[in-house]
């Protein structure tokens, strides 16, 4: 193993680790022979072989597979000999893989291994329009992204990122950072934190902390899995697991066992703190090593899947929304009712009578499983990824729900938020890239809390659940107004790129004059520059767009 080490997150032996997928046999050091020095044109074979500098002029491909299986070690050195045009012929003769460019061109080549990447799925595609793409490519660090958070990279996609608010949460101002590309999300955000500040801002109670991991568990019959389920449900099965488990991390402390039998199937639902990391790595790990344990016990167990869906992981149950996963947020506010009616345009009763009919009962009434809210993904989301977190935990991260009733004798509004499955974490993950890092620095909670660990995922959490109120107060206010759409046409349709040769054309406006009327109509209603009657509300405009 060479020794190239450049200033870094991840030295070569990390990428050649995580990259051991990579299943071409690269020569070392020793492997190494000299070109033969017979030439039978008489020319150097050194500079045939060890060119100082690649030059323009493609080399026939046997003189680009000389320089890489016999030039100068390591192998970084070998592919810096040879220019773009080369590697790629090296990689169509499958001398190369394309998802190990890095690890094969060195710390000091990723942006190289990347261009070179995309000049190679461009071309092996039918539209090969990645190499000169819009997506951009140059001024990041990839360091960062490899072996931590993308294979196969060939460039990064930038979202635009607002700032709402700022909201006071629990007595402190923050600036909301929200990436998103859904235009109205952050006027809708400010205007929701600009409400909740007049009367004091948001308060948050923490009620619990703890991500989950549940594996399944095959044994040969339904009576030795319910010895098992005793087992891990005695304090001596516990302390066997606990100890196990914990001796993965220095952060992961396991709070609960909880288990469930199927059948022959034993479920186990580990749950522990994480510190400041959102964990799901470390459960894993830890749990991995608790069911090596549980092995030594009962060695006739088969563990099916570390993941036996009874965590839930990245998908909608029951179970995160009663038992919750993560953090579980509640937090409350009291909006002044003449702040409902300047800021929000709307009145405290109109407010908690839609809250009731639609977040509460309508979503009864479609067998929502922690979908008592309007738009808490929405928020949450932009702010995971502004934030470095996973995204597609949004799952359960957004579930949520929110309650409004009058207060100080019907003139107020006290409004809650009740969130118990938030996702996230201050360290690992996303949160290593440099921008999501600069997000959190914003809000004063970057990496692990010095102190206090968990701390800083936890303010994390609280932040969000607050952001979230605010989105939803906004929303909630914008429909009972009936504002939706004029917002929305307002702040979400592009005028610059959306070509009207998008417009459908069998059956069209153009040939039916009927609904070229109405289409007219629509557009004339639709533009921002000629804004929504006051009256007219949403349905009668869907109507129209129908
Ligand atoms: C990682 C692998 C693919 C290795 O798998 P492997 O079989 O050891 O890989 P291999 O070296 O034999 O290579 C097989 C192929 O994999 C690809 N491949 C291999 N390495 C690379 C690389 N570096 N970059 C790009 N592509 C790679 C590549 O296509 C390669 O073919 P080749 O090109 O060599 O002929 C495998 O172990 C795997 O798929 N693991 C699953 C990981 C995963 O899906 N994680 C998702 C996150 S988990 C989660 O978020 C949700 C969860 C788990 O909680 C949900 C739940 O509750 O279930
Ligand atoms: N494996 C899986 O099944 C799944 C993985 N993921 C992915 O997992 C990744 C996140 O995993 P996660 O476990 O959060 O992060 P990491 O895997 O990065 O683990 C956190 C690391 O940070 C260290 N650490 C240092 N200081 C602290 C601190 N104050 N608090 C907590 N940890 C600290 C931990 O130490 P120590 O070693 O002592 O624990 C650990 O090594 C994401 O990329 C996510 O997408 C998502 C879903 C499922």
């Amino acid at each position: 193993m060479h020794t190239f080490v450049r200033p870094s997150t991840f030295t070569l032996e990390d990428v050649d680790r995580k990259l051991k997928a990579a299943k071409f046999a690269l020569p070392t050091t020793q492997q190494f022979s000299p070109p033969d020095s017979s030439s039978e044109d008489g020319s150097s074979p050194e500079t045939d072989y060890f060119p100082e500098i690649p030059s323009d002029e493609v080399r026939p491909l046997e003189q680009c597979i000389a320089i890489f299986e016999k030039g100068p070690r390591p192998v970084s050195a070998s592919l810096a000999l040879l220019n773009d045009e080369e590697i790629i012929q090296l990689a169509n003769a499958g001398k190369i893989a394309a998802y190990a460019l890095e690890k094969l061109l060195g710390m000091d080549a990723l942006e190289r291994a990347v261009r070179i990447r995309r000049a190679l799925i461009s071309r092996a595609s039918s539209t090969k329009t990645l190499e000169s793409s819009t997506i951009p490519l140059e001024n990041y660090d990839y360091s960062r992204v490899l072996g931590a958070c993308c294979e196969n990279v060939v460039g990064y996609i930038p979202i635009p990122l607002g700032i709402a608010g700022p909201l006071t949460v629990d007595g402190v101002s923050y600036p909301i950072p929200m990436a998103t590309a859904e235009g109205t999300l952050v006027a809708s955000a400010s205007r929701g934190c600009k409400a909740l500040n007049a009367g004091g801002g948001v308060s948050t109670v923490l009620t619990a902390d703890g991500m989950t991991r549940g594996p399944a568990i095959d044994f040969p019959s339904a009576v030795q899995a319910g010895k098992a389920k005793a087992w891990v449900d005695s304090e001596e099965g516990h302390g066997v697991l606990q100890r196990a488990f914990e001796s993965t991390s220095r952060f992961a402390k396991l709070k609960s066992l909880k288990t469930a039998l199927a059948g022959r199937t034993l479920y186990i639902r580990f749950t522990t703190t994480t510190g400041d990391a959102m964990g799901m790595n470390m459960i894993s790990k830890g749990t991995e090593k608790a069911l090596d344990a549980l092995q030594k016990r009962f060695p006739e167990m088969v563990v099916l899947a570390l993941s036996g869906n009874y965590c839930t992981d990245k998908k909608p149950a029951a179970i995160n929304w009663i038992e919750g996963r993560g953090k579980s947020v509640v937090a409350e506010a009291v909006i002044p009712g003449h702040v409902v009616k300047n800021v929000l345009k709307t009145t405290v009763e109109d407010l908690c009578n839609l809250n009731i009919k639609k977040n509460l009962i309508g979503s009864a009434m479609a067998g929502s499983i922690g979908g008592f809210n309007a738009h808490a993904a929405n928020i949450l989301t932009a702010i995971f990824l502004a934030t470095g977190q996973d995204p597609a935990q949004n799952v359960e991260s957004s579930m949520c729900m929110t309650l409004m009733e009058p207060t100080n004798g019907g003139e107020d509004l006290l409004m809650s938020v009740n969130m118990p499955c938030i996702e996230v974490g201050t360290v690992g993950g996303g949160t290593v890239l440099a921008p999501q890092q600069g997000c959190l620095e914003m809000l004063g909670i970057k990496g692990a809390h010095p102190t206090q660990p968990g701390k800083n995922a936890q303010t994390l959490a609280r932040i969000i659940a607050s952001a979230v109120m605010a989105g939803e107060l906004s929303l909630m206010s914008a429909l009972a107004a009936g504002h939706l759409i004029r917002a929305h046409m307002t702040h979400n349709r592009s005028q610059v790129n959306t070509p009207a040769a998008s417009a459908p054309v069998t059956p069209g406006p153009q040939s039916n004059p009927v609904l070229a009327q109405l289409s007219r109509s629509a557009k004339a209603a639709f533009s921002p520059l000629t804004p929504l009657s006051p009256s007219m509300s949403s349905t009668s405009l869907n109507r129209l767009r129908k």
